[in-house]
């Protein structure tokens, strides 16, 4: 039987005003997340993953933005919603959790007003119970000794358990979908894994949806059971996990994947680097392969004119055709 989808994108463009020209940074995008299922979306800076992730809130400035597609929540549009629907849903129905909780928690209240304050506005909850619900989503956010946490002032917190408050602030409200934006980039090893398990565990007690967004493949690996990879606003590749980290097939993938530190690096060896960055929006290009520029010793004919994502096997998807001529050149290593 085919799960349900909790979230469905279709061709989402997203799109800024700079000046009197529009540059495109998200192109066609599109994917979906089922109840209960983790979901990464994985590239370099400026491959237009926030962009995506924040399109799917209504985070854009409308004034400077042009959003075209298709964003589904249980089969309900969110892009054709009104700016104050939107808002409701923001929180809701949808919530978020970035990387630098410090400035997202309010320095000015004590946690437990953050809490009451939160639940009033998307519940008209009462204090009495607002306490209860924060208390239990403390708990459920693997924090002890939640009296003295909410009875606390953010700066009176460790970055972990800042981090573990935010994400119970954010499932007080028991969204179905969970957007992940880099949400353990800031916080050392140790606790970085922590809140990977804790994701994983609220997942499965309470079926949310959670979409990553994230640099690092090892955090896919250990979380995620579905892999978006985006390079310069597209999907290049995307599928199961497993699939994609045992059999990478589009270049830009096996770069990813080769330029991490694997857990057993010695110290003289060798570091894979991908050589060139992400085009700039003025610098993208109308057609051809994105990549390409970045392996230059690939034939030119080994790239598609307009490159389509092609399913190479059961939901495997690889942009472009440049991957079946596809070969690690060794000097590129430093
Ligand atoms: N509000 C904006 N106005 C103009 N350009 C923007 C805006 N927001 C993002 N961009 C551009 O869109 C592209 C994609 O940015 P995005 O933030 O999605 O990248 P990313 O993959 O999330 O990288 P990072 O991890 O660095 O945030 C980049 O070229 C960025 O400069």
């Amino acid at each position: 039987m085919e799960a349900k989808k909790l979230l469905e994108v279709t061709n989402l463009n997203v799109s800024f005003w700079k000046e009197d020209r529009l540059l495109n940074a998200v192109k066609d995008v599109s994917f979906h997340i089922n109840h209960g299922e983790i979901v990464a979306i994985v590239g370099e800076s400026g491959s237009g993953k926030s962009v995506t992730a924040e399109a799917l809130l209504g985070l854009h400035d409308s004034k400077a933005t042009e959003v075209s597609g298709g964003i589904q929540l249980e089969g309900e549009s969110v892009l054709s919603d009104t700016h104050s629907s939107l808002l409701k849903l923001r929180g809701k129905e949808i919530g978020i959790i970035f990387q630098d909780s410090m400035n997202s928690l309010d320095p000015v209240f004590k946690i437990e007003n953050q809490f009451i304050e939160t639940l009033k506005k998307h519940f008209k909850m009462n204090k009495k119970t607002a306490k209860k619900v924060a208390a239990e989503s403390l708990k459920l956010a693997g924090v002890p000794d939640s009296d003295r946490v909410l009875n606390s002032y953010p700066h009176e917190l460790s970055g972990g358990l800042q981090q573990r408050v935010m994400i119970a602030l954010t499932i007080s409200c028991r969204p179905k979908l969970l957007i992940g934006d880099e949400p353990t980039t800031a916080l050392d090893v140790t606790i970085q894994y922590q809140i990977l398990s804790l994701l994983k565990s609220i997942q499965s007690e309470l079926n949310t949806g959670i979409l990553l967004v994230t640099h690092d493949f090892g955090v896919v690996a250990e979380i995620a059971t579905r892999v978006i990879v985006m390079y310069a606003g597209e999907i290049v590749e995307s599928g199961k996990t497993s699939e994609i980290i045992n059999n990478p097939l589009h270049p830009y993938t096996q770069s990813l994947l080769k330029s991490r530190i694997p857990k057993n690096q010695k110290r003289d060896e060798l570091l894979y680097t991908i050589k060139g960055k992400v085009p700039s929006l003025t610098e993208m290009p109308e057609s051809g392969c994105r990549f390409a520029p970045r392996i230059p010793w690939a034939k030119s004919n080994s790239h598609e004119t307009y490159p389509k994502l092609h399913e190479v096997s059961d939901g495997h998807l690889v942009r472009c055709t440049c991957w079946k001529a596809f070969n690690f050149q060794p000097e590129v290593a430093i």
